[in-house]
């Protein structure tokens, strides 16, 4: 049988990759030829074709919700369908809607030009081929060819409808579909804004605000084209993604294939007669502080003779500049719900967008720093537990010097400590240990294949295998983020955690920042002091897995909490103030795995700084320098020479 591998030495990919653009014919164009086998670059890797078994029959009758339109008007209607919309866009992300208003003969035309497009004589079509929109229309393969991992079965062609800077001319929209597509237009923009009015009023906004704020002006019109896979139990139609705009209006012929991630398993979509496919995007998300889900989906190769056709129109804002910035809108963001994303510029969406092909909310994970979780502290002080500081109130005036103390202390006694309600939303924590996780638990095969002990990406299994003298239960996945010179390249991430790693680096940093400022304040020196040293230069993620089970104090697992600890570097430059701390986990006794995921920060600027040791604003007659000064290369080779240990460089470094 075929298998997924890319990394076969002899295999060209990008050569045939390159040679299936330049034909410019698609992948109707190879269906059309009667190969019997789809190319290698189409052959999806195991874990994706695991999850194209057909399922196990069970009375799995579960789809997206269908939503009746007719009595939108009704005054004794209208509530319980703004209810349906509501739980519909919460629950599921997509929903079907019937008795919309657009007359049937339309949905025939669209799908027709649409399909009459594709099936032109290859010669006529090959001219508007390109992944640029040539003259504002273009038609090509696979939207994102040269950045996904794996091809998938599709064709498309899309044109911009608005805004008008944006928009195709007339002209320039193939007659074959020109006034199908300029009609479709008109339809699905005034479905889209009638079911936007139904989305804020269900979660108490202004019926228009959703419209005021521009969410339908930015309109793509795509026409999707899946024509029959002979091996489609080893490929996909499209790749799972996420759309990253507001809301998109979708509709199909009555070829299955599209799926959406429900509850964690992929749910068939059936094509509904005269229905009209509408699912929330990840803008939408944001802005209604996740009140509404943009859901993975994606379609399955085509196993009819006959081409799926679907018309997918993606709706985005466009008033940046009048608003300068989006998020969760205040309405909707209260103490008992914080926000859970940060406000975004026009260049922060754009420049997050399909880094890695397309993508699964490439937005809804950027590191969004103000997000806020909210726990409480524990009710009682744990007596013998490390202290928990509730960094709630770090930016108030009244609140900030009471917190520098606390973390003085602590930093001082214990040299570790919890931190709540530090501005990383739960759902991320989660996402990232989930992501370590799965790491971890793919097939063996497919893990193997990082296992080394250097490298900017590097998955292993006992750090300090050789030198330590006795090894412990433990792998680990370890990725260097910063300096540029040692960080791995982002396609270098395995994508299982690729995106989970990038948000999680962003919200630790913004996070020991935040904690170093602190800890500058509480020594009463500037507080950007270390951030200046270069404290959070260099960092690494160690995500650590373990596998089974005298005077050590366990550290209580503190829901939602994160865990801050002063490394020995820290305890030099601050002359012994604040104190590195000896820690170990003890081997995991539950047969769940134990999970853990570290940042680890260091200092970068050894070149501007020549050598590093307790600060001289710290040292003084009363309080003489507890350590020398080091350099880089003094810091380096006493660096785990015995395996893991304690306080190598305070003990090498002490005067
Ligand atoms: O073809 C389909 O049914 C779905 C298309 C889609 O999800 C997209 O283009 O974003
Ligand atoms: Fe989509």
């Amino acid at each position: 049988m075929a298998s997924a591998d890319n990394v076969t030495p002899n295999y060209d990919r990008i050569k045939d990759l390159e040679q299936f653009d330049h034909n410019k014919n698609g992948v109707k164009g190879l269906k059309d030829s009667g190969m019997a086998s789809i190319p290698k670059f189409f052959i999806q890797p195991p874990e994706v074709l695991s999850t194209l078994k057909p399922p196990p029959q069970t009375n799995y009758t579960g789809d997206i919700p269908i939503i009746d339109l007719e009595n939108i008007n009704s005054q004794t209607h209208h509530p319980e369908i703004v209810k349906q919309i509501k739980e519909a866009a919460k629950e599921w992300g997509f929903f079907q809607v019937i008795n919309h208003g657009i007359p049937i003969s339309i949905l025939e035309k669209t799908i027709q030009a649409v399909k009459s497009f594709h099936e032109q004589p290859d010669e006529v079509k090959t001219k508007y081929y390109g992944r640029e929109m040539k003259s504002g229309f273009a038609y090509s393969s696979n939207v994102d060819l040269y950045n996904a991992k794996t091809a998938t079965w599709h064709d498309y062609l899309h044109h911009w409808m608005a805004p008008e800077e944006l928009a195709a001319k007339l002209e320039d929209i193939p007659d074959i579909m020109r006034e199908e597509a300029v009609a479709w237009d008109v339809f699905a923009k005034r479905l889209a804004e009638d079911v936007m009015e139904l989305l804020c009023e269900g979660i108490g906004l202004e019926s228009s605000k959703f419209k005021e704020l521009s969410c339908s002006c930015q309109r793509l019109f795509v026409g999707g084209y899946y024509p029959y896979c002979p091996q489609p139990d080893l490929t996909l139609g499209l790749a799972p993604h996420t759309d990253s705009g507001t809301i998109t209006v979708l509709l199909t012929n009555q070829i299955s294939g599209l799926q959406i991630k429900h509850e964690e398993e992929w749910v068939d979509v059936k094509p509904l007669p005269e229905a009209v496919i509408i699912n929330i995007a990840d803008l939408l998300q944001i802005i209604s502080n996740g009140e509404y889900n943009s859901v993975e989906h994606r379609v399955r190769a085509n196993t009819c003779q006959e081409a799926r056709i679907s018309v997918t129109e993606f709706f985005n804002l466009t008033k940046w500049k009048e608003y300068g910035s989006f998020g969760p809108l205040p309405e909707l963001v209260s103490k008992e719900k914080p926000a859970l994303y940060r406000q975004f510029t026009e260049h922060d969406y754009y420049s997050n967008l399909h880094l890695n092909g397309l993508e699964c909310k490439s937005m809804v994970w950027l590191p969004f720093p103000n997000s806020l979780s909210t726990l409480k502290p524990p009710s009682q002080t744990n007596t013998g537990d490390i202290p928990v500081i509730d960094l709630e109130n770090i930016n108030s005036e009244p609140h900030r010097p009471k917190i520098v103390e606390q973390i003085k202390e602590a930093a001082k006694e214990w040299g570790f400590f919890q931190v709540i309600n530090h501005g990383i939303p739960i759902s991320v924590m989660e996402e990232t240990i989930q992501a370590v996780k799965s790491f971890h638990e793919q097939p063996d095969k497919v893990k193997a294949k990082y296992y080394n002990r250097a490298g900017g990406v590097a998955y292993s299994s006992n750090i300090d295998l050789y030198r330590a003298k006795a090894a412990t239960c433990h792998d680990y996945l370890h990725l260097w983020m910063a300096p540029e010179e040692r960080a791995a390249k982002v396609e270098e991430i395995p994508e299982i955690v690729r995106k989970e790693a990038v948000a999680w680096d962003g919200f630790a940093t913004k996070l020991a920042e935040d904690v170093m400022e602190l800890l500058s304040e509480g020594l009463g020196l500037e507080s950007s002091r270390f951030k200046e040293l270069s404290c959070s230069g260099l960092k690494f993620i160690l995500g650590l897995q373990v596998k089974h089970g005298q005077e050590w104090v366990d550290v209580k697992p503190l829901p939602g909490a994160i865990v801050i600890n002063i490394a020995d570097l820290l305890q030099i430059i601050s002359n012994g103030e604040y104190n590195s701390v000896q820690h170990r986990v003890r081997a995991n006794s539950c047969q769940e795995a134990r999970i853990s995921v570290a940042e680890f920060f260091g200092l970068s600027k050894w070149k501007e700084y020549g050598t590093f040791g307790p600060l001289p604003e710290l040292v003084s007659a009363e309080k003489p320098a507890l350590y020398r000064q080091f350099r880089e290369d003094d810091f380096y080779s006493n660096l785990h020479i015995n395996g893991l240990e304690s306080k190598t460089m305070v003990e090498k470094f002490k005067l």
